[in-house]
C-alpha cells in the first residue's frame, strides 16, 4: 500500500488538512469508573473535521468505555469531553452524531424490517416525527449504500450478521451525521459485508463526515484511517500514525508507521494515573493481524 512519509496512507493524506482543522471531538482527562473499576484513568482525544481516528487496544483496555462516554452513556468521574465545540452535558444536537454500538441485534427481538430499522435512524431529523419526502429518500439512500435494497423489506431476523451490521450502519447514516461514530463495526462481519463497508464508509469520508471508530484490526479500513489512538489499561499509549499489527513492528519509535509523530505524543508521565510502558516492550495494539 502506497504511504506517505507521515505514516498514513496517500489515501487518508489527499483530504485536505483544511478540513481537519475545527475540533470535532475533544476528550480532556477522562476518568471514568465502571463497577468498582477504573476504565478510563485520564484519557486525551481529539478528533478534527473530517479526520478519521482509529482507537485500538487489547480487549478491556477501555475502547468503548472511551467512544460510550463521548455519546454521554458512560459518566465521566472526572475530565470533559465537547462535541462540536459544545460541553456534552449541553450538547444536544444529536442529529449531527451517527452512532454504530458495539454488535448488537438490529431488531432487539422485536420484528422489524430493514427499512423500518433504518428509518428509525432519521426520526431525530424528521419534523414532529413524520417523515418527509427528503426522509423516505435518505432512509432508502442509506440502505442502498450498504448495498441491501433487495432487503428492504425483510425481516432483520432473517439476515446474517454481516448483512445485520449493514443495517445498523445505514441506520447511523440515515440522519446525514456529520460525526460517525462506530465500534467495531467489522466484527464478525462477513468479507463481501466487510467490502461494502469499507465503500461506504469511503463514500462518507470523501464527503467530509469525521470518523471515530474502535477497531480490533485495520483491515480493509486502513486506507482511511488518517491516524491511531491505542489505548492500554484505560491510558493512551500512543497518537499518531496507525501501528503496524503485533509482530510487524519491534516499538513505537523503530518503525516510521509504528512512533508516535512529533507533538502527538501524549506523554502519558504528565498523567498521574498513566504510566509509559517500559522501553523496548511491544506497543500493543490489539491488532489481530
Ligand atoms: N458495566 C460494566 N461494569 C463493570 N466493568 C465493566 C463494565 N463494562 C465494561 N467493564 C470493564 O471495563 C473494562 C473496559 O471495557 P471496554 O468494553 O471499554 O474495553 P474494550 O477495550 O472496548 O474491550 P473489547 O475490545 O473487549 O470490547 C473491561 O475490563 C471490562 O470488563
Amino acid at each position: 500500500m502506497a504511504t506517505v512519509e507521515s505514516g498514513q496512507t496517500a489515501e487518508a493524506a489527499q483530504r485536505t488538512p483544511e478540513r481537519r482543522s475545527a475540533p470535532v471531538v475533544t476528550v480532556r482527562g477522562a476518568r471514568a469508573t465502571l463497577g468498582s473499576r477504573p476504565v478510563l484513568r485520564g484519557i486525551d482525544l481529539a478528533v478534527h473535521s473530517g479526520e478519521v481516528v482509529a482507537l485500538l487496544g487489547a480487549n478491556g483496555s477501555g475502547k468503548s468505555t472511551a467512544v460510550r462516554s463521548v455519546i454521554g452513556q458512560v459518566p465521566l468521574t472526572d475530565g470533559e469531553i465537547t462535541l462540536f465545540s459544545t460541553p456534552l452535558r449541553r450538547f444536544r444536537d444529536w442529529a449531527r452524531v451517527g452512532y454504530v454500538p458495539q454488535r448488537t441485534t438490529a431488531a432487539s427481538g422485536v420484528p422489524a424490517t430493514v427499512r423500518e430499522v433504518v428509518a428509525s435512524g432519521r426520526l431525530s431529523r424528521t419534523r414532529f416525527g413524520l417523515p418527509g419526502k427528503a426522509d423516505r429518500a435518505a432512509v432508502e439512500r442509506a440502505i442502498e449504500l450498504v448495498g441491501l435494497t433487495d432487503r428492504a423489506k425483510d425481516s432483520v431476523e432473517a439476515l446474517s450478521g454481516g448483512q445485520h451490521q449493514r443495517v445498523l450502519i445505514a441506520r447511523a447514516l440515515a440522519a446525514g451525521p456529520e460525526l460517525l461514530i462506530m465500534d467495531e463495526p467489522m466484527a464478525g462481519v462477513d468479507l463481501a459485508s466487510q467490502d461494502i463497508l469499507a465503500a461506504t464508509l469511503r463514500e462518507q469520508v470523501a464527503a467530509g463526515t469525521t470518523v471515530l471508530l474502535v477497531l480490533h484490526e485495520l483491515g480493509a479500513l486502513e486506507p482511511l484511517i488518517d491516524r491511531a489512538v491505542v489505548l492500554r489499561d484505560g491510558c493512551v499509549v500512543h497518537d499518531g500514525p496507525p501501528p503496524r499489527a503485533v509482530g510487524q513492528h519491534s516499538s513505537p519509535s523503530s518503525s516510521s508507521r509504528g512512533g508516535p509523530m512529533p507533538g502527538h505524543d501524549p506523554s502519558p508521565l504528565t498523567n498521574p494515573g498513566c504510566h509509559p510502558h517500559a522501553a523496548g516492550e511491544p506497543l500493543r495494539t490489539g491488532l489481530l493481524s
